[in-house]
């Protein structure tokens, strides 16, 4: 009775807008700032690890998975921290301080200046900024991780039971809102936004509804399960009678109701074993994708790329929920959630089919690098007559003056010997790398090697050429250039440009954001219309340790699987995603919809706690009449 009266008092205090709590605009500002700033900086990370890091693109993915995987399974501590201890308010608050200060640690790690002694652009220190940008990781982390299920969770705590079109809607805004944060980052700076989350919640400080932490239901919960699990052990002998579940072992310690909860949440934690595979793939967007569109042409589709998930949920979140699923269901068709979550799955696998299609066309255009028992080498002439270049045993190439040979020449063995047609012949041997590619350039006079330093600051050569992205050249400067003119620079294209245009990607960025569309905003409700009132926190948690476990999947297939080829990875992928959709589908079929609140009043009534439960609804009730009568002043102040 205490506690009922005492929530009223704090509910009461709440100020409206359009029947809305005004307290829910400061936590979805909130969560747009917050998302942009996360998004923003995600965005680069593995170009950031390939190209300032100078990670391959195997360890490059590794550590992002990896950090991706920890912020989605720090919200089990944030959830623990608000539930037991500190109350979402502060954990959101201490948590956005932890956030906000690796951020700041990720951007220092950026910096190669500090370590750059010798200014040549890259740093002298590989230790320092790797250290510094995996306690950045991990800071960034603990706090996104550990506030994700507090804020959404605080947000619905701002609402009252019969507020339930409210919550939908607020629910539906609040995934908007992280998709324009997202939209957002990929075109401006995000640093700023840290603090901006911060400044943002706390404004709204005086207008929440702050509910004080409950006692670690988690725990609890865990404490239940491993009871029923021991006494069920205990009495393992045929001479014990049968139970009808086997969470009913825990009759003789706990509350049926909480028994009864766990039983409806187990339901739903099952569903969830064959969902990381969607993330496997879904995740994926932000590694594999972003360093497929680094072999690729174009430059402002670069930026569409990266906005084009966004863009697509922002339009297809209210295309799908106002036009195509009410069309479905006056087809007749009964197209349930977990359907809707089946089909997803199914669109995700098809974006990975397109992303393996656009890589075999990516492959026909690179160029063919040696394995690693071989070696490559290429030829240039800077000899003052056309050259008859003999490479031991049996290649022969004709190289014009300042040209090079077509292409780099590939050879089983390291020991080659080189012969030129000059006058004398000169022939040398030398010993290449293996696994490597070469470039063997013949100088002005062949028979002295000669050491040129091109100073810069006194005379220099200017061009305006517009280098092709992911090729590689070499220029070839005669000896004379500084007294005779630029032009006689000549310039040697080592590996093409890239030629297969982005736009192409754009097929999969859509194919896997109406899988998400179907996949995660749906999974999302479900979980939130079966879970019981107190246990949706346990149950976002481990919707958020799917994507966790989605992600720890791709490093282990990005760490041990090393196939050769990156199509067939892909491929991989989309069929081991359909092999798990099937799966879903089977499970899905057996699952029934439940109404949590009907198993709850239900128990009650059988354990005979109605007489509370009237006196709760009468107090709502006349909740209900004052907010309808402040819901109605704000309509007549309107009008
Ligand atoms: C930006 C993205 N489309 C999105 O909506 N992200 C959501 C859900 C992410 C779930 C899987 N990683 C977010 O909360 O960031």
């Amino acid at each position: 009775k205490v506690q009922h009266s005492s929530a009223i008092k704090k509910k009461k205090g709440r100020r409206y807008c359009c029947g809305y709590p005004i307290s829910i605009f400061f936590i979805v500002v909130n969560e747009f700032c917050e998302r942009f700033s996360y998004y923003g900086m995600r965005a680069v990370l593995v170009l950031y690890f390939r190209y300032f890091l100078l990670w391959d693109d195997d360890l490059a993915t590794s550590i992002y998975h990896a950090f991706v995987a920890l912020c989605y399974l720090t919200p089990i501590l944030g959830a623990i921290i608000a539930d037991s201890w500190l109350g979402k308010f502060k954990t959101i608050i201490y948590l956005s301080i932890v956030y906000a200060i690796g951020q700041v640690t990720m951007a220092i790690s950026t910096i190669h200046d500090i370590t750059d002694a010798n200014r040549d652009g890259t740093p002298d220190n590989f230790t320092f900024h790797i250290a510094l940008s995996m306690l950045g990781l991990i800071l960034i982390a603990l706090g996104t991780g550990g506030i994700k299920p507090c804020v959404a969770a605080f947000g619905g705590d701002q609402f009252q039971e019969h507020q339930s079109r409210q919550l939908n809607t607020f629910f539906s805004v609040f995934y908007l809102c992280i998709n324009a944060g997202s939209l957002l980052s990929t075109l401006i700076t995000p640093l700023k936004s840290v603090a901006s989350t911060l400044m943002v919640f706390i404004a709204g400080s005086g207008m929440y509804v702050k509910t004080d932490p409950e006692g670690n239901i988690m725990w609890s919960v865990c404490k239940c399960i491993g009871f029923a699990i021991k006494n069920r052990f205990r009495h393992r002998s045929s001479s014990y009678p049968k139970r009808e579940h086997w969470m009913d072992w825990a009759n003789e310690k706990y509350d049926k109701l909480l028994i009864a909860q766990i039983k409806m949440v187990l339901k739903v934690l099952f569903l969830y074993i064959p969902l990381p595979m969607f993330w496997t793939l879904f995740d994926q967007k932000g590694s594999r994708w972003t360093l497929q569109a680094t072999t690729m042409s174009g430059d402002f589709v670069s930026i569409l790329i990266s906005t084009v998930n966004p863009i697509l949920i922002l339009t297809l979140v209210p295309i799908m929920d106002r036009l195509i699923f009410p069309l479905i269901q006056k087809c007749g068709l009964n197209f349930s959630p977990l359907k809707r979550m089946t089909v997803g799955m199914l669109f995700a696998a098809m974006a990975f089919v397109s992303a393996a299609l656009v890589q075999i066309e990516i492959d026909k255009t690179l160029p063919n690098f040696p394995s690693s028992s071989e070696s490559q080498l290429k030829v240039v002439n800077t000899y003052s007559t056309t050259l008859n270049v003999t490479i031991s045993p049996n290649e022969h190439l004709l190289i014009e003056s300042f040209g090079s040979s077509a292409d780099y020449v590939t050879f089983d063995h390291q020991d080659i010997t080189v012969s030129l047609n000059t006058n004398p012949v000169i022939t040398k041997a030398f010993s290449l790398i293996k696994g490597g590619r070469q470039t063997l350039i013949i100088p002005s006079d062949p028979t002295v090697m000669r050491d040129f330093v091109l100073r810069h600051g006194e005379q220099w050569c200017e061009f305006s050429r517009k280098f092709g992205f992911g090729a590689s050249y070499t220029f070839l400067i005669p000896s004379t250039v500084f007294s005779d003119d630029c032009e006689s620079i000549t310039e040697v294209e080592d590996m093409k440009p890239n030629s297969v245009h982005m736009a192409l990607q754009i097929p999969q960025y859509f194919l896997i954001t109406t899988g998400e569309v179907m996949f995660s905003v749906t999974g999302l409700q479900f979980s939130y219309s079966q879970a019981p009132k107190n246990m949706k926190s346990v149950l976002q948690a481990g919707w958020l340790c799917t994507n966790a476990v989605g992600n720890i999947i791709v490093l282990i297939v990005a760490e041990l699987g090393k196939l050769p080829k990156q199509w067939a990875e892909y491929l991989l992928f989309a069929s081991l995603l359909v092999a798990v959709s099937i799966i879903f589908s089977i499970m899905a079929y057996f699952y029934t919809y439940i109404d949590p609140a009907e198993i709850e009043a239900q128990v009650r009534k059988e354990q005979g706690l109605e007489p509370e439960e009237m006196e709760k609804e009468t107090l709502e009730m006349e909740e209900k009449d004052e907010d309808q009568k402040n819901e109605q002043g704000v309509k007549q102040t309107k009008i």
